[in-house]
């Protein structure tokens, strides 16, 4: 049986750079990423803050910037997956920045590997950590102080699966359709919203790739990575 050393953090609680991340936002950073990804989006930078990601966008006017909450000057779009995937981003690089996955991603930018996770690619992350047969890795829930229920019970799932891979997910799908995010993104407390963005970021392994961010240079750069989907029910793409 695999074993693996798991802690669950909150941003705040990174008290040392761990050696293996994944970094969970499901409601909405990483859902986003992931459509960014569908809809051909070549990379995403993820950007330190909003004057970075306007002074990205203004060096690279081809670049696409995006951040949460409303729609504001200078950014071409929202942290919206409902809104993304509407949107052909083929060849492009994103700029992405928001309250809580951005943030969590750049509070591990030293780990030796990065993953950025939510439901929509949950077994394709718990995959690669299984191939690359990491013993010890740090889930870093990115919401609400490490307590976002949606982002905690999607990390551990993801955990579960790597070394129980029958693991059902109706039980971690549900903390997360009952989550404070969810009520806030439904009732309309978040800003930047489509309809059906709760619905679009729990869908389960609606994407066949995980997300790996690293260092290019001076930027963090989130990319996606085909994994192999050999004998599992990962939803290839049609
Ligand atoms: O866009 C989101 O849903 C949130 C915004 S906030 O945390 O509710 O202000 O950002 P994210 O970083 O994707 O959790
Ligand atoms: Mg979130």
């Amino acid at each position: 049986m695999i074993r693996m050393d798991t802690r669950f953090l909150g941003i705040a609680d990174l008290a040392e750079t761990p050696s293996v991340a994944v970094v969970v936002d499901v409601m909405r950073a990483f859902t986003v990423a992931a459509w960014a990804f569908a809809r051909g989006a070549e990379k995403i930078v993820l950007a330190e803050s909003l004057d970075d990601a306007l002074a990205l966008k203004a060096r690279h006017p081809d670049w696409v910037a995006l951040k949460d909450g409303p729609p504001a000057p200078g950014f071409d779009t929202v942290n919206s997956p409902g809104l993304l995937r509407s949107i052909d981003l083929g060849g492009r690089t994103v700029v992405q920045k928001t309250t809580a996955g951005t943030v969590g991603a750049l509070a591990v930018k030293e780990a030796s590997l990065v993953l950025c996770a939510g439901f929509v690619v949950a077994e394709a992350t718990a995959r690669l950590l299984r191939a690359r047969g990491s013993d010890s890795v740090t889930f870093v829930v990115t919401g609400e102080d490490g307590q976002a229920d949606e982002d905690l019970a999607c990390a551990q799932y993801i955990a579960r699966r790597v070394t129980e891979p029958g693991t059902d997910a109706a039980e971690f799908l549900r903390r997360g359709a009952e989550s404070r995010a969810a009520s806030e993104l439904a009732e309309g407390v978040r800003q930047g919203v489509h309809p059906d963005d709760v619905e679009l970021c729990l869908e389960l392994d609606r994407f066949p790739f995980a997300m790996v961010a690293t260092l290019e240079g001076s930027l963090m750069v989130l990319r996606e990575q085909a994994v192999p989907a050999v004998g599992s029910h990962i939803r290839q793409p049609s």
